[in-house]
């Protein structure tokens, strides 16, 4: 059985303590690989190795850098179809989405972070006869990368490619529920020649090398992706050591469709913003909010959508949904669906556990599961499930549609279905979301923000405010 290491000092390395966790594929229910339960000793020993290779890799020009990054994206595209079939059995999404969306994104976070470290320019303030203002951006030093499992290697490579752009060092943790392709990175990242030390990859669970990443006094910024509570935590721990912070956290996302859409496309992308990736992503729509006068028809349109959503074994093409991440997430996703019923939710579609033949009779499967009848305040509208679970609610008036979007604690993305532009940018305007999508959902360009407002996150993460992040200014004046 496949043994996965850790990363360190540019080679893989067992763990210290020498202890093992199982590592289950979520489709069979059956362990395929044991990955290794660090601790301190190893986060230890991560960090010794960034902060010796730090010198050489700040001074390194840009270029240089980046021309590691972009060699990492290629080897990236060249094992795609390795790296999908791995995110597949490791998360149990399709192999068909992790072909599509995880592993080509992968690959575009180090090609972009690799180019974009080269276009960010200091800023000069020149008075004229007075002063010259300019100002340097220096790496923070070592940082911490701490992902999910959701988009295992989009979210992990999201994070430190623009660390390593920036000429951080970087000690990173996959999520011990998927680790599969964090490990293969390490891999492409011996093959491609990243100096030892610059990335180290310390796999493990979050009470165990997680927290000691987060307390290692060392380690000067934490960029975090998971749930709300576990941000809460690291802040509670990181703050007070004076870390920068940027948490990309939970999220309870609206759809506004408003009667005047594109009712067929709405519908098309409201299927995919509800149930991709099983509905595990933090920037899923799951309440759909409908102008009354379309209500029926997007009702009616949007459940026979949700009947092609065939169920099944993640390896088939013809599978558009997988199976959920681990037997706890299913567990408490159907506990959301027990509670809808006792909120007085009517089911609309699914709601089953979903039992399938042969390999994978073990599996995690779920039906893609509709509610309508909820009131827009109660539990199943106000808190993240995280799952393919999604409710329906008509509306009558832009400023009602507006208190609902807006009354839960998240803010993080918000789609708007509208042919009114002024509609479009006043609603926008008034939505507590750090990203609204007008008639598209999950069009990603990665030189914007993202993040989170409210209980969503703290900071920005994409383009030039992740290089912002993870640097620190400094600013030098000169009199004239
Ligand atoms: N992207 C998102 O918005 C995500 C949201 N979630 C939500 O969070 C809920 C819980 O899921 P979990 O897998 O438990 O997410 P989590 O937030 O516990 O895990 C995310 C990462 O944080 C690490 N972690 C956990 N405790 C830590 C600690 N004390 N110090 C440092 N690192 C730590 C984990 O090992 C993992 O790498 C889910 O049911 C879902 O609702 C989960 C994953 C992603
Ligand atoms: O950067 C993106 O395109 C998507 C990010 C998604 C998450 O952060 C998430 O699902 O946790």
């Amino acid at each position: 059985m496949l043994h996965l290491q850790n990363y360190i000092n540019g080679a893989l390395a067992a763990p210290a303590g020498g202890r093992y966790l199982p590592n289950v594929e979520p489709a069979t229910g059956r362990v395929f690989s044991h990955i290794p339960d660090s601790d301190a000793q190893d986060v230890a020993r991560a960090v010794q190795a960034a902060e010796a290779a730090l010198p050489a890799w700040r001074r390194l020009p840009a270029e240089e850098r980046g021309r590691l990054l972009v060699r990492i994206s290629e080897l990236i595209e060249r094992d795609l179809e390795r790296l999908a079939q791995a995110e597949s059995q490791d998360n149990g999404k399709p192999v068909s989405l992790a072909r599509v969306v995880d592993i080509p994104r992968a690959a575009s976070n180090f090609a972009f972070f690799g180019t974009a470290a080269q276009h960010f320019a200091s800023e000069t303030h020149f008075q004229e006869g007075v002063a010259l203002n300019y100002t340097v951006r220096h790496p923070l030093g070592v940082v911490g990368c701490i992902s999910p499992w959701n988009l295992p290697l989009y979210l992990f490579t999201w994070k430190i490619a623009p660390a390593l752009a920036a000429g951080c060092c970087v000690v990173a943790k996959p999520s011990e529920i998927t680790p599969y392709t964090a490990f293969l990175l390490s891999e492409l990242c011996i093959e491609a020649g990243l100096p030892a030390g610059v990335l180290n990859i310390v796999h493990g669970t979050g009470p165990g090398a997680g927290q000691a990443i987060i307390e290692h006094p060392a380690i000067k910024a934490i960029s975090f992706t998971g749930g709300t509570k576990t941000g809460e935590h690291i802040a509670r721990t990181a703050a007070p050591m004076f870390k920068k912070l940027s948490l990309e956290l939970g999220g309870k996302n609206p759809n506004l469709i408003f009667a005047d859409c594109d009712l067929q496309e709405a519908v098309q992308t409201s299927l995919r913003s509800s149930f991709a990736n099983q509905g595990q992503i933090c920037l899923c729509g799951s309440r759909l909010f409908v102008e009354r006068p379309v209500y029926e028809q997007f009702r009616e349109q949007f459940l026979a959508g949700v009947a092609q959503l065939t169920v099944g074994d993640p390896q088939d093409a013809g599978s558009r949904q997988g199976a959920l991440v681990s037997e706890a997430h299913l567990q408490k996703v159907l506990g959301y669906i027990a509670l809808a019923h006792e909120e007085g939710g009517r089911l609309l579609a699914g709601g089953q556990r979903v039992q399938l033949p042969g390999r994978c009779a073990e599996g995690y499967f779920l039906q893609p599961t509709v509610f309508e009848g909820l009131a827009p305040d109660c539990r199943v509208n106000r808190e993240e499930i995280f799952g393919p679970v999604v409710t329906l609610t008509p509306f009558d008036t832009e400023e009602e549609v507006l208190a609902w979007a807006n009354g839960t604690e998240y803010g993080l993305a918000a789609t708007i279905w509208t042919r009114d532009l002024h509609r479009a940018h006043r609603v926008a305007h008034e939505l507590q979301s750090g990203i609204v999508w007008v008639n598209t959902w999950l069009h990603r360009d990665l030189r914007t923000p993202f993040g989170g407002m409210k209980s969503s996150g703290v900071g920005r993460e994409g383009g030039l405010e992740a290089l912002r992040f993870f640097t620190e200014p400094q600013s030098i004046t000169v009199k004239l």
